[in-house]
């Protein structure tokens, strides 16, 4: 018999995690990069004791969880009356091996709203299996969240995208997925979500309709772009050759993250917005001297630090609003 799910269960309390027909214990565990295989699977009951380590040491109940990318670890330094938690320090979580990547959970406010907010995250590359990698959006879920926004940096792929522009994510290519790589790989606790879950509206239109309202509010209509993201394994940037191909079958922008977390997220029913920041233009032609690298990564990322702030404390702002109006 499938079990229940606890009633109120996701509205981020504090929650036993023996769930009641259920007392397996909860294997102890060390994640890191050099142990994960592609079926390091976290259990339902360890993901509770995740959530309830950190629900237990903060007050802020969030609703919208944030994923900062490569550079743009920066939103989550906004938040006011923070709590944050290295990521060393929650019990069975991996640690962040990435420059860029502060590894930290932050619960705070933004603008006034409960937020929690992963300062880096988990990239298939560094050696964690996609589950691993997206393992926090379910930690989220199990904190209350209702809402995710993902940010990555991204290389810009459509000839029309100048560094420093948002390409507000409207779909992506699985292609890891295609190879049968998913974060749902494996056996399918239905108590996360269905073992089938659907993708065709994977980014919240909703949410995408409100990014591109906020980008023309703050007159930056002409550098926001509304466009299709691809996940590539990494950590190697890409030939040009198959910069044409992705070109080719309409790829916007080229990241190595964010597609698993966008799939788990969907699968536990969050609401989802990402968006891209282009820290570099795809180099599509041989006959030139540059090189795709991390530093220009960061360093647009530093660059554009007040805008994506301003941008996604808006965002907050209207999805913490569409909350309140859904609760009435
Ligand atoms: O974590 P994100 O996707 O923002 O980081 C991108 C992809 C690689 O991790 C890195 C390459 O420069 O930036
Ligand atoms: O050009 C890129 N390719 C892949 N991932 C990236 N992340 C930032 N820029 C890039």
């Amino acid at each position: 018999m499938p079990e229940e799910i606890i009633p109120g269960y996701f509205n981020g309390n504090v929650v036993n995690s023996k769930v009641a027909g259920n007392s397996s214990p909860i294997p102890p565990r060390t994640p890191s990069p050099t142990t994960s295989t592609s079926l390091d699977i976290y259990t339902y009951e360890t993901i509770i004791e995740i959530a309830n380590f950190l629900l237990q040491r903060t007050s802020i109940r969030p609703k919208i969880g944030i994923i900062c990318g490569s550079g743009l670890g920066h939103l989550a330094e906004n938040l006011t009356e923070a709590d944050s938690f290295p990521y060393e320090e929650i019990p069975n979580f991996p640690v962040s091996t990435v420059a860029g990547h502060a590894g930290r959970m932050v619960f705070g406010y933004l603008n006034g709203i409960e937020v929690m907010c992963m300062q880096g995250r988990f990239h298939y590359y560094e050696g964690y299996a996609l589950s691993t990698c997206s393992m926090p959006v379910r930690v989220m879920k199990f904190c209350g969240c209702t809402h995710l926004i993902a940010t990555n940096a991204a290389g810009g792929l459509n000839s029309s995208y100048n560094v420093g522009d948002i390409m507000i994510v409207k779909d992506h290519i699985n292609i890891m997925g295609f190879a049968g790589n998913s974060p749902l790989q494996g056996p399918n606790d239905h108590r996360f979500g269905p073992r089938f879950p659907p993708m065709n509206k994977a980014y919240d239109p909703e949410l995408i309709e409100i990014a591109q309202n906020i980008s023309k509010e703050m007159g930056m209509e002409n550098d926001t772009h509304t466009g299709v993201y691809i996940c590539l394994g990494g950590p190697s940037y890409e030939t040009v050759a198959e910069l044409k191909m992705w070109s080719i079958l309409g790829v916007d922008a080229v990241g190595m993250s964010t597609v698993h977390e966008v799939i788990t997220a969907r699968h536990c029913d969050l609401k989802v917005f990402a968006f891209s920041l282009i820290t570099n233009k795809c180099i599509t032609e041989y006959e030139t001297e540059e090189e795709a690298n991390h530093e220009e990564v960061i360093t647009t990322g530093s660059k554009r630090q007040n805008v994506l702030t301003n941008f996604v404390t808006r965002m907050v702002e209207n999805i913490n609003s569409l909350i309140i109006n859904d609760s009435m």
